[in-house]
């Protein structure tokens, strides 16, 4: 068995010549919650129908589970919740499960134990006798993490499945998630909203227009810039004093009569000794140093801007 559930080489997606996702290359490891971040129309969605084989690739290849993507086999084993979906909301949360069972290919009496457990897994237990349209959106976001869940998938995909929902609702389906991964399952969710993420995913994948721009654990991706809070002296350090090269950033936090505190950026995690030697050599009275943990929202800011830095400097040369 493979470690990965999702490989692609080179996939890409385009609408009329358009790029919808361009030359993606990425392993989601298994077991993994695996958020892909990106901007709206930066491509996610694109992404995830190709592999769903609701769209044909372009160009490139990819396996889910193993299989080839647009096979039976790839998809035998996933589930997917779309962005947005509308179920008849006259219906019961049970009829629907139902009704979803059936396409499943679930006999009558295999459907009743599973549909029972999956309402158990969302937290919807009680409530499935009630319709649809009574249903708060977060419960008919569970409702609809139910239906993607009735034929056991190994990789669930859901499209934004916060985006639309007040705090307690997320709270709700950050929660299921998390349960879904405790079973062995593996997550790949599709967001713009990184706060909400950051708590859930161990792994992540940036996409900016169409393009990945980086994939991996997000803890370690997150060390590539890696930052400090300096608090000195105020007296014995001005704005205006050298520091030594590798520190690439420096940022004044917070400044009162006694003590100033800095957010420095360095090229390396090991640079703090030398640091403290320097600072130190030049009278300057330190406080405290405290590595900063960076949040998702700064990690993916880092990459995306970094990219456009290449690419105004490519496009800078094309123009010379
Ligand atoms: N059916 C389509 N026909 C033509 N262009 C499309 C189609 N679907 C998406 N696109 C374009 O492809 C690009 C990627 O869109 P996609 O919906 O995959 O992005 P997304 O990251 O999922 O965005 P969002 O977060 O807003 O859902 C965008 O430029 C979009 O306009």
């Amino acid at each position: 068995m493979s470690d990965y559930v999702i490989e692609t080489w080179e996939l890409s997606k385009q609408y009329n010549g358009k790029a919808g996702c361009k030359n993606i290359t990425l392993q989601v490891p298994r077991g993994s919650v695996f958020g892909f971040l990106g901007q709206n129309g930066a491509g996610k969605s694109t992404f995830v129908r190709t592999m769903l084989g609701l769209l044909h690739p372009t160009n490139g290849k990819a396996t889910m589970l193993g299989h080839p993507i647009g096979s039976v086999e790839s998809r035998r084993k996933v589930g997917y919740l779309p962005e947005l979906f509308r179920y008849p909301d006259w219906l019961t949360g049970q009829q629907l499960l139902e009704h979803h069972a059936e396409l499943c290919g679930l006999s009558r009496i295999e459907s009743k134990s599973v549909i029972r457990d999956v309402l158990e897994l969302v937290g919807m237990a009680g409530r499935e006798r009630e319709r649809i349209r009574g249903y708060s959106k977060g419960m008919q976001q569970r409702i609809g993490i139910a239906c993607a869940l009735l034929s056991d998938p190994e990789l669930v995909f859901l499209d934004e499945p916060t985006s639309a929902l007040d705090p307690i609702g997320r709270k709700e389906v950050r929660e299921l998630i998390v349960r879904l991964r405790d079973q062995g399952k593996t997550i790949f969710l599709n967001s713009h909203l990184l706060s909400e993420m950051e708590s859930i995913c161990n792994y992540v994948g940036i996409i900016h227009r169409s393009e990945l721009v980086v994939h991996g654990e997000w803890r370690k991706l997150s060390s590539v810039a890696p930052q400090i809070e300096l608090t000195v002296e105020t007296a014995s350090f001005a704005e205006s004093d050298e520091l030594p090269a590798f520190v690439t950033r420096r940022r004044l936090q917070r400044q009162d009569a006694d003590r100033s505190t800095w957010l420095l950026t360095l090229d390396q995690h090991n640079r703090v000794p030398e640091l403290l030697q320097a600072l130190i050599g030049r009278g300057v009275a330190v406080h405290e140093i405290v590595h900063k943990q960076q949040s998702l929202e700064e990690v993916f800011l880092y990459w995306v801007q970094k990219k456009e830095g290449e690419a105004h400097v490519a496009d800078h040369e094309n123009h010379v």
